[in-house]
Parts: structure tokens; sequence; C-alpha cells
């Protein structure tokens, strides 16, 4: 296994470039199953592991994909197989994309159940139930679900989602867009990587209303046409670099990366005491002598992205004060806690609220990551404790990190990937 060794206390000063966002990487890679014809080209698709793995996952179901890294280019016309493996599902949770459009294009689709998840329950409910309301038999079966249509063709419908999903918006989406009819789909998802996904469906010749508000309107057309499109920057990657230059007292800039999607992160940003200005896709990050403290509640897009949540209890463990971090989108998802205590945090955790102390000097120690955001929250704390800091299990950090210790390096940072094998 690999682990990332960190000797801290170097301000982070230079520019870096944002890669392609993950999360709207995969679903962008889900809806190119529509198309029965032609080549999709995809850009600016990162090179991550879940990357990899959905790319995997297509070969499984027989798509034909080329990657070099950045350019994706995938021809969907000989889909052999409906089923998405238990083994692939597990290594990543977004594997349920396929079930919209594989129920679209073949009215019938086969999608291992996800398990469990290292940050509390993600039920998977609100895409079933939109999977339903479009005319789709359900059944879990052996740990998968089933799901056909009797007509063949998904039916129009009106979609009244409890509460925002991302997911569940995405999945209904490439589901509707071919179905017969109209569908409303209310308390949609707004986030960046749904307006991405409505946009590049609309390129492909979908006809949808209301991208980027929480009521989409959706008239289902026949067929949809392979295009070329252009993924959007990753902004939790973006602000996860700008935390590194804030929590080592630095400055960073990241090109590539558009203010709008990241309000109210560069407002806590600048509420904490940091400069932050932007021109031309470029944002800068300065920091204050002094960081305030900074209470943030982590909720659905525009707000507080949980995404940022463990990097931002990184961060103030680093500021004058006492801040208060609540999430709720994912209420249990405060696993990188007790490892910032054991570097030397002071942290207490009630229900989805966590307190955080700072300022507290951070002493560097060996970690371990337990999912994605969480390894990225203690490189931050790394970055900024005094000595050595190993986090271990890095496999969870290259989900969603592209090149993270080369754009690290690249900052002034002192960071290298060893190998380690793990006992027990
Ligand atoms: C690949 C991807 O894009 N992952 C992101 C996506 O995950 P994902 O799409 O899985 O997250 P959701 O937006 O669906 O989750 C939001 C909330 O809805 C709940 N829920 C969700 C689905 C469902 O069927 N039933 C249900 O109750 C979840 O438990 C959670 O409390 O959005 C999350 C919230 O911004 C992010 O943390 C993830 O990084
Ligand atoms: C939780 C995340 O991803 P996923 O939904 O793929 O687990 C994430 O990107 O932080």
């Amino acid at each position: 296994m690999d682990k990332l060794v960190i000797d801290g206390g170097t301000r982070l000063n230079g520019t870096v470039s944002a890669s392609g966002s993950k999360n709207s990487a995969l679903p962008l890679i889900a809806a190119s199953l529509l198309p029965g014809e032609g080549t999709t080209t995809l850009n600016r698709i990162p090179d991550l592991k879940d990357t990899r793995t959905f790319l995997r996952l297509l070969d499984e179901l027989g798509a034909d994909a080329a990657y070099d890294g950045e350019k994706l280019t995938i021809s969907s016309r000989c889909i052999r197989c409906i089923r998405a493996p238990y083994e692939l599902v597990k290594k990543m949770r977004a594997s349920i994309y396929v079930l919209g459009p594989l129920l679209a294009r073949f009215g019938r689709a086969e999608v291992s159940l996800p398990g469990g998840c290292a940050f509390g329950p993600r039920p998977i409910d609100l895409h079933l139930m939109a999977m339903e309301k479009l005319g789709a038999e359900i059944s879990i079966q052996n740990g998968y679900i089933e799901a056909k249509t009797q007509q063949g063709r998904l039916q129009g419908a009106r979609i009244e989602f409890p509460i925002s999903s991302v997911g569940a918006t995405g999945n209904a989406l490439m589901a509707a867009v071919t179905a017969q009819g109209h569908t409303t789909i209310t308390n949609a998802a707004a986030e960046p990587e749904i307006v991405a996904l409505c946009d590049f469906l609309a390129a492909m010749g979908a006809r949808i209303e209301g991208t980027g508000t929480s009521t989409l309107e959706i008239d289902g057309v026949a067929t949809l046409s392979a295009v070329e499109f252009t993924n959007i920057f990753d902004r939790i990657e973006a602000a996860t670099l700008l935390a590194a230059g804030a929590i080592t007292g630095g400055s960073v800039t990241v090109t590539g990366a558009d203010e709008h999607h990241m309000q109210t992160v560069l407002r806590k940003f600048r509420q904490a005491g940091c400069s932050v200005t932007v021109s031309n896709q470029n944002i800068t990050l300065e920091s204050p002598d002094v960081l305030e403290p900074t209470d943030v509640i982590a909720n659905p897009y525009p707000l507080f992205p949980t995404d940022m949540q463990a990097q931002w209890i990184a961060l103030m463990t680093q500021a004058n004060g006492i801040s208060q971090i609540v999430d709720k989108v994912y209420h249990e998802r405060f696993n990188h806690i007790p490892e910032l205590v054991r570097l030397g945090a002071r942290i207490e955790i009630d229900g989805n609220e966590a307190m955080v102390y700072g300022p507290q000097t951070l002493t560097g120690t060996t970690v371990m990551s337990t999912d994605l955001r969480a390894s990225a929250c203690l490189v931050l704390a790394g970055l900024v404790a005094r000595g050595t800091t190993e986090v271990l299990r890095v496999y969870h950090l290259d989900r969603g990190y592209e090149k993270i210790e080369e754009k690290l390096r690249a900052l002034g940072a002192s960071i290298t990937r060893e190998q380690y094998q793990e006992f027990g």
C-alpha cells in the first residue's frame, strides 16, 4: 500500500491548476451509455482511481473506451451486459449512476447494492423511487437491484424528492431524458455537477428546462447523439488546495477555477481572515497573520459542501478561537476527527456538530485515512504539523485527487509517496 510522508511547517506559495471534477466526470461517463451510435468525447476527465474504476465498469458492460489521462472517448454501440457487479460497485458507490442510463436504453439493469460506507448510512431509496415513478419494476435479488420496464421504454412522471440528492437527481435525469412524455423533478439537486450533466444531456439532444434550479422539466426524446463535451473543474479539489495555502500561512493561486461554483467556500475563507481575489478563472488566497475561527454548516449547494467539511475542520485547528462545524448532509461524517486529535487537535463531537478549539500546535505522527475527504483533511494537518506525519491508506485520496503530491510539491510542500505493508 501507499502512504504519504509529510514534513510539515513550510508555507505553501505558488500556482497550481484545478483538475476536472470527479463528481461530474462520473455521471458524464455514465450518460455516455445513452447514445446507441457514434463516439462520445469527454475532455478534462481527471486521472483518478474512480475514473479508472468507471472505465473498468464500462469495459464490463461492453462499451469501447479509450482514455489518455485527460480525453476520454466512449462508443456504447455494442453494450452486451447490463449488470454492474459488486466487485466494482463496492469500490465506487457512484457506479449506481449506470442504473438510469441502462434502464433508459435497454429497459433492464442489474446493479449491485453498494453496501456500507465509511461515513455513515448512504441509502439509495431515492434512486429506486425515481426509477419506479418512471415505470420501472424494481426488486432486490441476491444483493442486486434488478430493474426492468414492462413496456421497454420508461414513461415520463412527476418525481418529488423529499430531500435534495445529487446522485438520485442525476440518475432520474439520465432515465427521464429518453422516457416517453414529460417528467418533472422537484427538489432537484442544483450542484454544478448536475448542471454539467444537464448541459451534456442537452448537447446530446435532450430537452431539459430549469437547469440549475430545483425544478427540472424534461420532455423525453427518442434518441440521443454522441457529442464532444468538456467537463467542469473540481471545486472541492480547488478549495482543498486553497486550504493548503491557508493552513500553512502561505499564498496559493488555483487556475482554471470558476469562482461562481465556490461562492460559499470563498466567503468562509474571507471570514477566516484570508484575502481571496479572483481574475479570469484564477483564484488567489493569501493567508492572514492570524486565522479567525469560522463556523460552517454543510448543506446542499449553494451552501457549504459536505465534501469540504473535513478539510475545514483541519484549517480551524489553527484558528484563534472556537469554531462550530455542523454537517447536515452526512451526520456521521467525522472519522477524521479522532486522527486529528492524535495529531494534537482539540475537537469535541456532539451529534452532527464538531467544536474545534484552536489554535493548537499539531505534531506529526502516523495517521490513518478512512475515506477520501478525511484523507485530504489529514494531509492538510500534516502540512502544518511539527515534524513528520505519515498518512496511511492513500488509496482513499487517490479516488479523488489527481497528482496531489505533485501539486503540493509544486507549492513547496515536503511530501513523498512511499510503499508500506500493513500487518494483521
Ligand atoms: C459521486 C458524487 O457525486 N458524490 C457526491 C454526492 O454523493 P451522493 O449523490 O451519494 O449524495 P446525495 O446528494 O445523494 O446525498 C445527500 C443526502 O441524501 C441522502 N440520500 C441520498 C440518496 C438516497 O437515495 N437516499 C437518501 O436518503 C444521503 O444519505 C445524504 O444524507 O453528493 C454528496 C453530497 O453533496 C457528496 O458528498 C458526494 O461526494
Ligand atoms: C464522498 C465522495 O464521493 P463518493 O460519493 O463517490 O463516495 C466525495 O467525493 O467526497
